[in-house]
């Protein structure tokens, strides 16, 4: 099997990934496996700046073909947020479970109807001595009231797609790779760079 380098830390992307690109032919592999020491700061003011700045840096210290997703969730009521502070919404510390506090608290005098999102990724495929390429996807949804479903990691309790009538936490991971941002942003990557 060949194998990708996904430059995350961050399990919950490497299990989408594993969906998305096992039945493609390739072994998923994340910085814990490759070089957990390394960690690369987050800086930029976008999806795009981040996920170059995470790729380019990981290829180089690896001197690797690698893969970096940045992304994260745009609430239309509160202007973008949480948008590239997904991570760190509620603090320094990455903490599902408060960030998603904070945004049903943030939402809790909006209308239902106005509770519009997206989910949106990037991805930046970066090899040594190679121009860095971008292909990026989206999913629209609703922001619900309250958690629903156990799957998935982030925000997806309270991420509803009206098309499958679920959260993102509802749904088997097939179906969360079959509509979700970082499955639309594999497929045309996938398109652009057959047999990578
Ligand atoms: O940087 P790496 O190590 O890849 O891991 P990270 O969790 O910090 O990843 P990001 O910087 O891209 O931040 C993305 C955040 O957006 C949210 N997010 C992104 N994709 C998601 C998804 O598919 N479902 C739910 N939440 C998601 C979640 O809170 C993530 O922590
Ligand atoms: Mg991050």
């Amino acid at each position: 099997m060949k194998e990708i380098i996904i430059a995350t830390k961050n399990k919950g992307k490497a299990k989408d990934f594993e969906e998305l690109l096992e039945p493609m032919g390739y072994k998923v592999l994340t910085l814990h496996d490759v070089a957990p020491h390394l960690d690369v700061e987050e800086t930029g003011e976008t999806f795009e700046e981040n996920a170059v700045l995470k790729a380019e840096t990981i290829a180089q210290e690896l001197q690797a073909t690698v893969i970096a997703d940045d992304s994260g969730l745009e609430i239309d009521a509160l202007n973008g947020e949480p948008g590239v502070y997904s991570a760190r919404y509620s603090g320094e510390e990455k903490n599902d479970d408060s960030n998603i506090d904070k945004v049903l608290q943030k939402l809790v005098q909006v209308p239902d109807d106005e509770k519009t999102a997206r989910f949106r990724c990037v991805l930046a495929l970066a090899s040594p001595g190679k121009e860095t390429i971008i292909f990026e996807g989206a999913v629209d949804g609703l922001i619900t009231d309250e958690r629903k479903g156990d799957n998935g990691f982030g925000y997806d309790p309270i991420f509803y797609v009206p098309a499958l009538e679920k959260t993102m936490a509802e749904m088997k991971p097939s179906e969360k790779a079959a509509v979700s941002h970082r499955g639309n942003a594999i497929r045309e990557l996938g398109k652009a760079m057959p047999g990578l």
